[in-house]
């Protein structure tokens, strides 16, 4: 149980306040997360990491000379958000490029990818290098939709030694990948993690069982066996493991046994010793083993394996000296502490001048979102619940976090004298959406708002078509940064239905808001449908028969919210596109 905190919304902020204060030699505070405190050589290559909260010294505490350079810090087991991502990489960046590297997880992904885009549009050059270690969440031939576990460690110790030694952003990049490629975790879980101020773990394991491939957000094993002893363990990790080695593997590997969060020290070392012998049975030497906290998921009682498959280059990077809070190894020179300039300040927005039809709009944007904060809110905990079944329980908490800090910009713009176009409303909106919730669906609602506000523009009057051409920009957006297909069971399995059923049904001449309870229908009845799917995208994929027989969290809400805009319209649907006081446009 995680019981230290006043509020459990502010529980990962406040921790990495903490971390920092107990850590100022290291590490300084930016917006979005955590950079060195000391100088950063002019030009040495800027390793990024990051990931949600909640996997302590994960990441924040890997930063140091030898280790990372910063790290993107998001809210409890969701992905920072992209902004914080660009901010926190702008103030690491030396002028030697960066690498972000980081575990495979959508969320992650998603905003650390239009962080890059970002940062190269701005001529910072920057690369990617995604951590695959976990060999229970994927076939050997698929190693590319691995998720990231402990071999997060393998890959940052490499690149951060490369980029210490002054390789540039081709060779860290370089021997980023070839550290992945050659790192192999597997993991077991003996119960399951509570997020603060929930009042269940996400999963629970049966009494004397042992839970085998877990996730570290929380997402339960691939299957339950009965508790092995500590011989059986070890031999269960090494065998899966070295039945997955590469091909060009070698003999010479780094073990690192790693405690999830409350399994103790020494049983780890209990089960290490136990490892090493079957290692050096197998012929293999070990080199420099780990055996510790390393990657962590809360107060998980859980441990796993991570195999690197060394070569000459890797192991002179992998022993080579680091100095970070949570992780030391040989000796560095100690550097001077730095002045972190303060974080630069926001460009002024331009002022609009919003038409009176734009401005009634964005009024309605702003009520219309109220209404989706409400139906949030309401089903925040079965969301919670569902996303808990395959995911990482968070879907209610991420949702809540995203549309809350939707309304208060939404109306903060609105609050301007004349108001806001509904292009401003939705674009601001949008904008904190996804910076506050991070993870999947925020990286997806918060882009996805603003492009229904880009398509509704700053008009002098509206008409139906421009109901269909945001419903179309919204869906586009979904589509475009996810990469869903449908049948991939995602919310664009209810989203699709339902921006079908609208164009249908407002091309045959049915009026907008008429065609928006029909999609609403659509969407809902096409969210229960996906209980009989299982997950090919998201956090859910590897649990796929888990997940079978229960709909996707973000079908369900984006089916809730429709339907929710849809009931609230109604009875008013001629202000959609005939908003007061404009009485212009064509009647819905
Ligand atoms: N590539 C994708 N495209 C569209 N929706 C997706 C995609 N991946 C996941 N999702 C949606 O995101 C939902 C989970 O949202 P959230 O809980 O925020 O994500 P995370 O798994 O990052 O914690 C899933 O139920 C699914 O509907
Ligand atoms: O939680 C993390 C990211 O997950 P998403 O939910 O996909 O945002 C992070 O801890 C893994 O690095």
């Amino acid at each position: 149980m995680t019981q230290i905190f006043d509020n459990p919304a502010d529980f990962a902020d406040e921790a990495l306040d903490g971390f920092v204060a107990a850590n100022r030699g290291y590490v300084a505070r930016v917006d979005g997360g955590v950079v060195r405190s000391t100088e950063v050589p002019a030009g040495q290559v800027a390793l990024v990491v990051g990931g949600g909260s909640g996997h302590y010294p994960a990441f924040a505490g890997l930063v140091g000379p030898g280790l990372a350079t910063a790290s993107a810090c998001g809210n409890m087991f969701a992905s920072p958000a992209a902004g914080q991502v660009y901010r926190v990489a702008k103030v690491a960046n030396a002028g030697g490029g960066v690498l972000l590297s980081y575990g495979n997880y959508a969320g992650d992904v998603l905003h650390f990818g239009q962080a890059q885009l970002r940062l190269n549009a701005e001529g910072i050059e920057t690369r990617t290098v995604l951590v695959t270690d976990d060999i229970a969440s994927a076939p050997l031939d698929q190693i590319e939709k691995r998720r990231g576990i402990a071999g997060d460690l393998t890959v940052f110790k490499i690149a951060g030694a490369a980029a210490e030694a002054g390789l540039n952003l081709d060779d860290v990049e370089r021997l980023a990948i070839r550290t992945n490629y050659r790192t192999r975790s597997l993991g077991v879980a003996f119960d399951g993690c509570t997020l603060p101020g929930a009042e269940a773990p996400l999963f629970s394991v049966p009494p004397g069982h042992m839970s085998l491939g877990l996730g570290i957000h929380g997402e339960p094993g691939i299957s339950d066996h009965p508790m092995p002893t500590a011989s059986e363990l070890a031999d269960l990790l090494v065998s899966k493991l070295l039945a997955d080695k590469p091909d060009d593997a070698g003999t010479r590997v780094v073990a690192i046994v790693n405690g999830l969060g409350t399994v103790k020290y020494d049983e780890l070392f209990l089960l290490y010793g136990k490892i090493e012998k079957l290692l050096t049975a197998a012929g293999l030497t070990v080199v420099e083993p780990e055996c510790g906290e390393l990657v962590t998921s809360l107060d998980m009682s859980g441990l796993s394996l991570t195999l690197l498959w060394l070569d000459e280059e890797l192991e002179q990077y992998w022993a080579a000296p680091a100095d970070t809070p949570a992780f030391r190894k040989g000796n560095l020179a100690s550097r001077a502490r730095r002045e972190l300039a303060g974080p630069e300040a926001e460009e002024a927005a331009d002022v609009e001048r919003p038409t009176p039809a734009a401005a009634a709009l964005g009024r309605l944007a702003v009520e219309l979102l109220g209404q989706v904060r409400d139906v949030v809110v309401e089903h925040e905990e079965e969301l919670g619940r569902l996303d808990a079944i395959a995911g990482d329980g968070d879907h209610g908490i991420g949702m809540r976090r995203g549309v809350d800090a939707a309304v208060a910009a939404a109306r903060q713009a609105a609050a301007n004298d004349g108001g806001a176009s509904v292009a401003r409303i939705l674009t601001v909106a949008g904008e904190a959406w996804s910076e506050r919730a991070g993870g999947t669906s925020g990286a997806l609602w918060g882009s996805a708002v603003i492009a229904a506000g880009l398509a509704l523009g700053n008009r002098d009057s509206y008409s139906g078509e421009d109901a269909a051409a945001a419903v179309t920009a919204f869906t586009d957006a979904i589509t475009a940064l996810g990469k869903a297909e449908p049948g991939d069971k995602t919310m664009v399995d209810a989203l699709l239905p339902f921006r079908d059923a609208f164009l249908t049904a407002f091309d045959a001449g049915t009026p907008v808001a008429a065609s928006l309870a029909a999609a609403a229908a659509s969407a809902t009845a096409a969210a229960d449908r996906t209980a009989e799917l299982r997950p090919l995208k998201g956090r859910a994929r590897p649990l796929a028969e888990k997940s079978l027989g229960h709909p996707d969290p973000g079908a369900v809400s984006f089916a809730l919210i429709a339907t929710r805009i849809s009931a609230h319209i109604s009875p008013t649907g001629t202000r959609l596109v005939n908003p007061e006081p404009a009485e212009q446009g064509a009647q819905a």
